[in-house]
């Protein structure tokens, strides 16, 4: 298999803050969401896969080439919307599209029109005088149109009212289904991380928790009701991360029925988890999870 993205076991530190190691394979035609604590490293393993960062061990690949060297024809297949741009303020969005869209050759006017249209973007105002919504706005309408069969993008709706992230997830599933594309973006919505993610790469504090498809991830995490004639043991049972007097919660599904099943306890109840509560409970100190979900 070809790797859009080929992340092996990177490290940084910057200060008192250490990243990695990280591991992170991404498939062509996917959508992968960084999900993290705030400070967990998002923006820092974004920057890293760009060459922004130079990483202390282990090294990245984009599209089959080291990002280190003189080799940068990587560049041109990427798209990437850093979290605040430097050296935009003086210009217009009229005169900062007319000068990117001449670096593209795949430049999609028609859809830095509609994404003006859409967002109702002032294009003859100095991005510094713009809100800062209306600025992520813009620099989202000078980045997907490049076209680039890979787009990063770094907590691209932070500041975009509700409707507009909506509007935002429908120009992205459709900017996917037009071809072989992939994105990798950080963020903190929930609902844009439900809508549009195939993968959740998760981190905390620094620390790499695992990459995971997100269906999966839906199918194994079930909530039981476990009937009051049956106690529940007193050891932790396959798959169990945690309980409260009859209720279980386990992110092994088919492990824990299986095992409830061979000890003739039956379930009253049993609900998926919403992806908001399995993020949180991945999100919990390393120790109290029970990570084999793949
Ligand atoms: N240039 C820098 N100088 C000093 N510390 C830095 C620098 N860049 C990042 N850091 C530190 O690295 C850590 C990770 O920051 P990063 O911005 O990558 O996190 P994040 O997950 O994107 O956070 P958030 O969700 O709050 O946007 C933080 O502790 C931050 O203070």
């Amino acid at each position: 298999m070809e790797y859009i993205a080929e992340i092996t076991h990177i490290k940084k530190q910057i200060d008192d803050f250490h990243l990695g190691p990280i591991d992170l394979r991404v498939e062509p035609g996917t959508i992968t969401a960084i999900v993290g604590n705030n400070g967990s490293g998002k923006s820092t393993l974004l920057k890293l896969i760009m060459n922004l960062v130079n990483p202390d061990l282990g090294n990245v690949k984009l599209f089959g080439t080291l990002v280190y060297g003189e080799d940068e024809s990587w560049k041109k297949h990427i798209a990437y919307q850093p979290q605040t741009v430097i050296g935009w303020d003086a210009f217009n969005g009229k005169t900062l599209k007319d000068f990117i869209a001449s670096l593209y050759p795949d430049w999609d006017e028609d859809l830095f029109h509609n994404m003006v249209s859409t967002f109702q973007i002032p294009l003859n105002k100095k991005f510094n005088k713009l809100s800062q919504g209306m600025q992520q706005k813009l620099n989202l309408a000078l980045t997907i149109p490049r076209n680039a069969p890979l787009l990063i993008l770094d907590e691209p709706t932070s500041f975009m009212d509700i409707p507009s992230k909506k509007h935002l997830i429908d120009i992205l599933v459709h900017w996917m289904d037009q071809g072989d594309r992939s994105i990798i973006f950080s963020s903190h919505q929930m609902e844009d991380i439900k809508k549009l993610s195939d993968y959740l790469f998760v981190l905390h504090n620094g620390n790499m928790i695992g990459n995971y498809e997100k269906d999966a991830l839906l199918e194994k995490y079930k909530s039981y009701w476990i009937q009051n004639t049956t106690p529940l043991p007193n050891h932790t049972i396959p798959g169990e991360i945690s309980r409260t007097d009859q209720q279980l919660i386990s992110n092994q599904a088919d492990r824990t029925e299986a095992f409830l099943m061979d000890e003739g306890m039956q379930w009253t109840k049993r609900t998926s988890l919403d992806l908001e509560d399995i993020v949180s409970l991945l999100l919990k100190p390393i120790e109290t999870t029970n990570d084999e979900v793949t």
